[in-house]
């Protein structure tokens, strides 16, 4: 079958196509493991039944360039949308739910570009859980959590002896996420010394422990993600040019809550689901001037801010306005806890509370200035740094 010419990337490319019960089945030509268009992996896709040719290309085209992956029919997307746990209405998060849902169908490598808290680790695990690679495993690597030679090793293994304090071979996530997923978090943090390495590993589809000669050959899906704009670390020259192309074969932007505020009612319904409110809290937390009050909020640190909010309103037992005092609360001048819960949700939630507040007022004591504020709490900086990315305190 030749594709119809409704993007550049697959004008040229041929596939057969099956006719089956529901829907049809696509093989890439021979459909081997190693089968490449326009640089991706390729090899077969199912398309849903009654779909024409044009609706062939849309699941095609995922296998393709970014630019491919755009929506192409808004009108026929449902009011509201769900994709993993994610909940959305809004036009703009729908469009990246739909663009995910064809990248779960495929290999091709994905990088989630979107602020902090955004939900670009949920929407990882969902791109993985809803494809074929579901039952295989799923690996974190947080690329700006470790200094480079640690973040190597985790990332390709090393050999006993390798370095200094190698007292045994150890397997690298590559190798343990064989036939399943990596998920790349922070990818614009990787030290430009790595840089190359992963290049090589998405090219050749193979690693080399550190300290060892040999090569293995992988077979593992890579989605990464960042908070940064990966283009203008680019242009910057803090990011290869190689390596984006590499990764952002299927690029998908997940828009900040301050740009989809008509997302809030329904986000604030999921959480509070997930939170396990009681019914009166429930509406309390969902009275139309609390939502107009949370829809106003800037929301720096998106999703995850507005979790740790309504968390901290549960705690305190109250519809505490976004941003105000509630925010500053210490948990020590307050004594109502939600007794309706397990002991364990009620402490993790003070806890939650507790860890927000005190890098927040820790942050402020130091002027604004990271390492210092982590020397003087004896913590570890890049933990800080994680922590207050988590509560939205910095990006
Ligand atoms: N659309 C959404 N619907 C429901 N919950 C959401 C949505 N988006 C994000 N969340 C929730 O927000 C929280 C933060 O999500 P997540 O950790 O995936 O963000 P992130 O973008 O990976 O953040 P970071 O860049 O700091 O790692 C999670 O509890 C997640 O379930």
């Amino acid at each position: 079958m030749k594709m119809s010419n409704q993007g550049a990337a697959v004008s040229r490319f041929h596939c057969g196509r099956k006719k089956e019960h529901k829907g049809a089945r696509m093989r890439a030509p021979g459909e081997r493991p190693g089968t490449f268009v326009d640089g991706v992996r390729w090899r077969q896709a199912r398309t849903r039944a009654g779909s024409g040719a044009s609706a062939v290309s849309l699941s095609a085209r995922c296998e393709a360039r970014d630019a491919d992956v755009a929506l192409a029919h808004p009108q026929m997307l449902p009011e509201r949308a769900a994709f993993g746990e994610l909940v959305a209405r809004s036009a703009a998060a729908r469009d990246s739910f739909e663009r995910m849902e064809r990248a779960a169908s495929c290999s091709a490598t994905v990088l989630l570009e979107g602020e902090t808290g955004t939900g670009k680790s949920r929407a990882a695990l969902a791109i993985h859980r809803a494809g074929p690679r579901a039952g295989a495993p799923f690996l974190v690597v947080d690329c700006g959590a470790l200094p480079a030679n640690l973040l190597e090793s985790e990332l390709f293994g090393h050999e006993k002896g390798a370095f200094t304090g190698a007292i045994q071979r150890r397997v690298g996530a590559f190798e343990e996420a064989d036939g399943g997923t990596i998920f790349l978090d922070e990818i614009g943090e990787l030290p430009a010394e790595l840089q190359p390495k992963l290049l090589r590993v998405l090219e050749n589809r193979e690693i080399r422990r550190l300290g060892s000669n040999t090569h293995q050959a992988v077979n593992v899906r890579v989605i990464a993600a960042t908070h940064r704009d990966l283009r203008a670390e680019v242009q910057a020259g803090r990011f290869r040019a190689d390596l984006y192309f590499r990764l952002a074969v299927v690029g998908i932007p997940i828009p900040s809550l301050r740009e989809r505020p008509e997302d809030i009612p329904l986000i604030v319904e999921r959480i509070l689901a997930g939170l396990g409110a009681t019914p009166a809290q429930a509406e309390s937390l969902t009275a139309p001037g609390f939502l107009a009050q949370l829809q106003k909020s800037a929301w720096p640190g998106n999703v995850r801010e507005l979790r740790n909010h309504l968390e901290r309103c549960l705690v305190f037992q109250s519809a505490l306005p976004p941003g105000g005092a509630g925010a500053g609360l210490q948990p020590a001048t307050s004594r109502a806890v939600d007794a309706s819960v397990t002991y364990a949700e009620s402490r993790r939630r003070a806890l939650e509370a507790f860890e927000h507040d005190y890098v927040e007022a820790l942050l402020k004591l130091h002027g604004g200035k990271v390492s210092q504020a982590a020397a003087a709490a004896d913590m570890d900086r890049v933990y800080l740094y994680r922590l207050l990315r988590r509560h939205g305190l910095k990006s």
